[in-house]
């Protein structure tokens, strides 16, 4: 599913990501973790194929990214979905068809279009369930304008569980909401899993990543410092410089 091999980003600046090297198989639910500036947003984006690596290899979906065409780039994006901090909806069109955006270019053109328009009934009360799970079945046809931002963030969570996508990559999916919301979304990434899909968060929140991933992967100043199971963790250098760090310069761990 993804294998990075010496993988390298850096910026003119000399940070960046420094010579990692990780594989991930479908189905697991990764959290990385990491101090402000330690390398997450970056490593999330070389998986997305949004920046591409100064070194090493990279390999997403079978696209070996350093060699890409353009085809295959946009069939590796396309069979990702990506939750970004900033949300990225549609802020004109309705929740629904916010959600409905999460399979253009999975269907053909004419029935991506359509479905714009239109919503089949069948994904009508798919997406009236999904709602109804992240609690905003109420906002379904609300133009996204008029949500809140935790609103706004609950309706990527729904596209991205919509999209049928086998990767699934989150930057901070629980930065901005309220700890009951944090739950719900947790939760829907698990079921993400339990569908099959490769799942794969940046979090700050340590103890949500502890208790919902099955693999962390820690990095600091652009390196990995830890990378298995969650179980153990609290009990590694690693964990106790992430904590001690967090709670120094307030990075918004939730210990
Ligand atoms: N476009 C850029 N140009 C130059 N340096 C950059 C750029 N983007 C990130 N960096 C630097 O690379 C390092 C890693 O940044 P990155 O955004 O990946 O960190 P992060 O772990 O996601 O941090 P945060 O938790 O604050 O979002 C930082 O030192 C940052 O200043």
């Amino acid at each position: 599913m993804i294998a990075a091999q010496g993988l390298q980003k850096l910026y003119a600046s000399g940070q960046g990501l420094k010579m990692v090297s990780f594989s991930i198989r479908p189905g697991e639910f990764v959290g990385i973790l990491g101090h402000s500036g330690a390398g997450k947003t970056t490593l999330m984006r070389l998986l997305a194929g949004s920046i591409f690596p100064t070194g090493g290899r990279l390999e997403v979906l079978g696209c070996n990214l350093a060699a890409a065409r353009r085809k295959d780039l946009l069939d590796m994006r396309r069979r990702i979905a990506t939750v970004y901090q900033n949300f990225n909806v549609v802020p004109s069109l309705d929740v629904a068809r916010n959600v409905m955006l999460g399979q253009l270019g999975r269907r053909s053109l004419l029935n991506s279009a359509r479905s714009l328009f239109w919503l089949a009934d069948q994904d009508r009360r798919t997406i009236m369930e999904l709602l109804a799970e992240l609690g905003i079945a109420e906002k379904m046809y609300s133009p996204c304008q008029e949500l809140s931002g935790g609103q706004q963030q609950r309706v990527a969570i729904a596209r991205a569980v919509f999209s049928d996508a086998a990767l699934v990559l989150a930057d901070e999916p629980i930065a901005s909401v309220d700890p009951a919301t944090a739950t719900l979304i947790m939760e829907q990434f698990r079921t993400m899993q339990q569908q099959g899909k490769t799942v794969i968060l940046n979090l700050h929140q340590v103890s949500s990543a502890v208790s919902y991933c099955s693999r962390l992967i820690t990095l600091q100043q652009g390196r990995i410092v830890y990378d298995g199971p969650p179980d153990g963790f609290e009990a590694t250098e690693a964990y106790s410089q992430l904590i001690g760090e967090g709670k120094r310069i307030g990075a918004g761990c939730d210990e």
